[in-house]
């Protein structure tokens, strides 16, 4: 009986550690998002809106707002409004035409007015979903709602420091750094929807991209960009708020140990008859209580006297819907079907935004591929693509990879030097063979790179054609078949491996023919289209 017992704890945590859930043990979360709004200015001051200049600078970014110096009063930055107008918007949350400001008291020092400026009793909009599929969220269901309880507008508090303080014996002090106070959030809470762990990976991820396509937040958990508590309940077991976990892994991993110490709880009856909510925080291994029952604070919440509420016509409502992007699950229908018949892989590069980068959002990308393909499919002579990954692969992973090697932005090339169209008829000479994929490559890597030297401002006007006289690209038509045969060879007995030569034939390293037509390359410095060479080794080395 003993052993049996002491046998529970290890089965239930291989079990867990899968991400498979105990059978009679039901999981449930529901999520705080807490996401910091990139608008210039702070949400109640003039202030810059830059949290994340501290390390080099702190309390730079402070006005006397800021800081609370008494007297000071709150102007709403509307930047702010608008930026969740459009989250509001693209969660189909219905928006209160008349939100209002409240008072949430707490005393802590990265609090200095003693209060937190949020929206507690007429927030900014309530209700609204996500839905996340099997097909592109990866969960187990088909198709799941994740309903949205509400979103409210408030102030990010400062920054707190710990560390040991230089002067002897004084133990740890707090530093303050004021920047991050006052910066706009947006507080979105879900319904206690979740049952899977899968659901809570697959909402971050979808709400990140959400937030980076709407140009409203850089959507990073590890800055703290976005910050999530998660609550967590097993059956009957009281929620547990989890806090102060930084990124996704130790979201997921929190919830596993959560759950799996709820189970144990309730299977050894410990469970106490209150329904106060624990705080617990995650220490990279465990949860560990952060405030007792006992201590759960009354926030004495007010309205405030100082700021009239937000009223919104709804006139402002469809403008705002109008500008919205669609729906990233429907971008990624459209490029996978006719006529783009993209892989999902490729259509979700174009869609999905894993990071924050300067350099382009995935809708000027996917803008960018569509226009260019179409331009494409228009210049061909039947308008038809005999290759539909040419014009995928070029800007993928030669373009992209350009850009960023050359800290080049998206729309300044589109606009200045490379449109659609211009892209278009580039890929056209490509692939009618004027100029090899090589060469093509190099060329395309040349133009941007000058047009970097300078500086990127002045538009180009560019005509491939005389580029490529100019520098002598142009594929040398009609070798003779007799010298191209020679050459293969010399190059084959200039290698002197016989040993590559052999797996080549026996078609154990097929691929290795490809450095043989590299080196033919070279020999005809890139003036011959890489299949004739390939086709040349073949003959002679009698490989299919
Ligand atoms: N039984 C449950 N199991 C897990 N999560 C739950 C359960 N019931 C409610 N929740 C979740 O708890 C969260 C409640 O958040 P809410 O902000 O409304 O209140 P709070 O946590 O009490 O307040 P505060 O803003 O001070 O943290 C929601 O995300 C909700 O989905
Ligand atoms: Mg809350
Ligand atoms: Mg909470």
């Amino acid at each position: 009986m003993l052993r049996l017992k002491s046998l529970i704890p290890l089965t239930i945590k291989r079990r867990i550690s899968n991400g498979n859930p105990i059978e009679g043990f039901e999981l449930t979360c529901g999520l705080e998002i807490h996401t910091q709004l990139n608008t210039t200015n702070k949400l109640f001051s003039r202030s810059v809106n830059n949290p994340f200049e501290s390390i080099s600078s702190p309390n730079v970014n402070t006005s006397y707002f800021d800081i609370a110096l008494p007297g000071t009063q709150p102007i709403l930055n509307y930047e702010a409004v608008l930026f969740a107008l459009k989250l509001a918007l693209s969660l189909n949350s219905t928006v209160n035409l008349s939100s209002q400001f409240d008072r949430k008291h707490y005393f802590y020092g990265d609090q200095p007015q003693g209060y937190q400026i949020t929206q507690h009793y007429h927030p900014f909009s309530k209700g609204g979903y996500l839905r996340l599929s099997k097909e592109f969220d990866e969960i187990k269901e088909l198709s799941k709602e994740i309903r949205i309880t509400q979103l409210q507008i408030e102030q990010d508090t400062a920054r707190s420091l710990y560390h040991q303080s230089s002067q002897q014996n004084s133990g740890e002090e707090t530093l303050i750094d004021l920047n991050r106070s006052n910066v706009p959030l947006i507080e979105l809470v879900t319904e206690p929807d979740f049952h899977d762990i899968l659901q809570v990976k697959a909402f971050i991820k979808k709400y990140q991209n959400l937030v980076r396509q709407l140009k409203i937040s850089t959507g990073d958990l590890e800055a703290g960009s976005i910050r999530i508590d998660v609550n967590v309940s097993v059956n009957e077991h009281p929620r547990v708020e989890l806090k102060n976990l930084p990124n996704t892994s130790s979201i997921i991993n929190a919830i596993k140990y959560e759950y799996e110490r709820q189970v144990n709880v309730l299977k050894n009856n410990e469970q106490d008859s209150s329904t106060v909510v624990e705080t617990r925080g995650w220490d990279g291994s465990k949860t560990t209580v952060l405030r007792s029952k006992e201590s759960t604070m009354d926030y004495r919440y007010m309205a405030d006297p100082e700021l009239p509420p937000i009223a919104l016509s709804s006139d402002v409502l469809s403008e705002v819907a109008k500008t919205l992007s669609k729906d990233a699950d429907d971008c990624i229908r459209e490029l996978m079907s006719n006529p783009y018949n993209l892989s999902k892989k490729d259509a979700r590069i174009m869609t999905i935004q894993n990071d924050f980068n300067e350099l382009y959002n995935n809708e000027e990308l996917r803008v960018y591929y569509i226009d260019t393909f179409n331009a494409y499919k228009g210049s061909t002579e039947d308008n038809e693509i005999s290759d539909p990954k040419i014009v995928v692969s070029w800007i993928l992973h030669e373009l992209l990879g350009n850009l960023k090697k050359l800290q080049i932005p998206l729309n300044q090339l589109s606009q200045n030097i490379l449109s659609p169209k211009k892209l278009a008829s580039f890929l056209n000479i490509v692939h009618g063979g004027v100029i090899s994929n090589s060469n093509a490559k190099q060329l395309l890597f040349h133009i941007l790179e000058e047009y970097k030297l300078g500086s990127c401002k002045e538009p180009k006007d560019i005509d491939f054609m005389i580029l490529i006289k100019k520098y002598d690209l142009e594929v040398t038509k009609n070798i003779d078949y007799n010298t191209l045969e020679a050459d293969c060879r010399e190059i084959i007995e200039t290698l002197n491996n016989p040993k590559m030569i052999e797996s080549i034939k026996s078609g154990k390293k097929k691929n290795s023919i490809k450095y043989l037509v590299g080196l033919g390359m070279r020999k005809y410095q890139g003036k011959i289209q890489a299949q004739e060479l390939e086709t040349m080794f073949k003959k002679i080395l009698n490989v299919k």
